[in-house]
């Protein structure tokens, strides 16, 4: 049985600029109608590599193909108008002196009643179709974004790369809008790469994450897996607060103050980092008592003294002084929870949500 090609696939693309390579063998797929969001703190790449699949910047090597054909790799190059490949970044700069009508037919060719027909058809699925005669000045930021979109879609790209796309729309805007695009992206079968820096944005949007950090992809995965498997500490961090719990491996244990945990393939005297988020750390809300008895799951219990809580909108975020060290564990505890400073507590974590890395 013959396989599809993946829409886009890119493999081992590299790009250096001075003594750093800035895009470092970074290689991937996107099927059809998948969206693929490249996530990672500025400056690690991201956009670079976004730019070489464009065409707008050229790779010092590796090679991209769009559905198994060849477009482009250090010697062969189709150029970017050619490549049937959509963008859209945060600044969309529509055309102020055209209509609305006349921004999404910019990109399209063919007859009169034809572009008219296609021009109609995006803005209706982007729920614009009274606005075909306004100038987008008159329109929201939100409204203008969705006729970039549409504008970009009318030429029926194969690819959508984005570029930071709803960065600049307004919180309560944003979420609305990204279904909204998504939605389309899906319906009209494109492969979307879509760079951002946000981990909620690529959680929200993506089919599949690939982590990049420094020009490298560290980790590429569904969602879930990525936010349950994380292929390191930063990686477990740059999704939400982390609590560090450092220990020294004894063999295929750890002991700790939270009771063992198993570290099989460390070595004897390894530095161990058990990382925990904070909806994983449990409060025992029984204060006087003596704690409660180890189990499998939690482990043991350590006490800690409140040393800051706050109320964050849905649930509170209370700081605890550890009694055994001094470290600081911070939890969340849903709704409202604001225990008084030096407060004792009782503090268990889940064995199933910890994270057991080499330090
Ligand atoms: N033409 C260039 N010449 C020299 N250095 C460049 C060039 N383009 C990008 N860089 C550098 O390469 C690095 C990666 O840039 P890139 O824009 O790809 O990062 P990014 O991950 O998209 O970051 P951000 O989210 O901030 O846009 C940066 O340090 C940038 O300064």
């Amino acid at each position: 049985m013959t396989q599809t090609p993946p829409r886009l696939e890119i493999r081992n693309l590299r790009r250096r600029f001075g003594d750093r390579d800035v895009v470092n063998d970074v290689s991937l797929s996107i099927q059809p109608g998948h969206v693929t969001c490249l996530l990672g703190p500025s400056g690690c790449g991201k956009s670079t590599t976004l730019r070489m699949i464009a065409g707008v910047e050229m790779q010092d090597s590796g090679e991209i193909y769009v559905d198994g054909n060849l477009i482009c790799d250090t010697v062969f190059r189709i150029p970017p108008e050619r490549r049937q490949i959509g963008l859209m970044f945060q600044d969309f700069a529509l055309f102020p002196h055209m209509s609305v009508g006349d921004n999404v037919a910019f990109g399209l060719k063919g007859r009169r009643d034809e572009k008219r027909a296609r021009v109609e058809h995006l803005l209706s699925k982007v729920g614009l179709q009274w606005a075909i005669d306004d100038y987008p000045h008159v329109l929201s930021g939100g409204e203008q974004q969705r006729i970039a979109l549409a504008r970009a879609l009318a030429p029926r790209p194969r690819i959508m790369l984005m570029d930071e796309p709803f960065s600049g729309l307004d919180n309560r805007l944003r979420d609305g809008i990204r279904d909204e695009t998504l939605a389309v992206l899906k319906e009209e079968d494109t492969a979307v790469l879509l760079v951002t820096h946000e981990p909620e944005e690529a959680m929200r949007m993506a089919d599949e994450i690939a982590l990049m950090r420094d020009g490298r992809i560290v980790q590429q995965g569904a969602p879930y897996n990525i936010y349950n498997a994380p292929f390191d500490k930063e990686a477990v961090g740059f999704f939400s607060d982390i609590n560090v719990i450092k220990a020294t491996s004894n063999g295929a244990l750890t002991e700790t103050p939270f009771g063992p945990f198993l570290t099989p393939g460390f070595d004897d005297g390894a530095e161990v980092e058990i990382i925990v988020r904070p909806q994983h750390v449990k409060l025992d809300f029984d204060r006087n008592g003596h704690g409660p008895s180890p189990t499998p799951s939690r482990g043991e219990a350590a006490r800690g003294f409140v040393t800051r809580a706050r109320f964050m909108g849905n649930e509170s975020l209370v700081e605890f002084r550890m009694e055994h060290d001094g470290s600081i564990l911070k939890t969340t505890v849903p709704n409202v929870f604001l225990p008084a400073e030096e407060t004792p507590f009782w503090l268990t974590i889940r064995r199933d949500r910890c994270f057991v890395y080499k330090a």
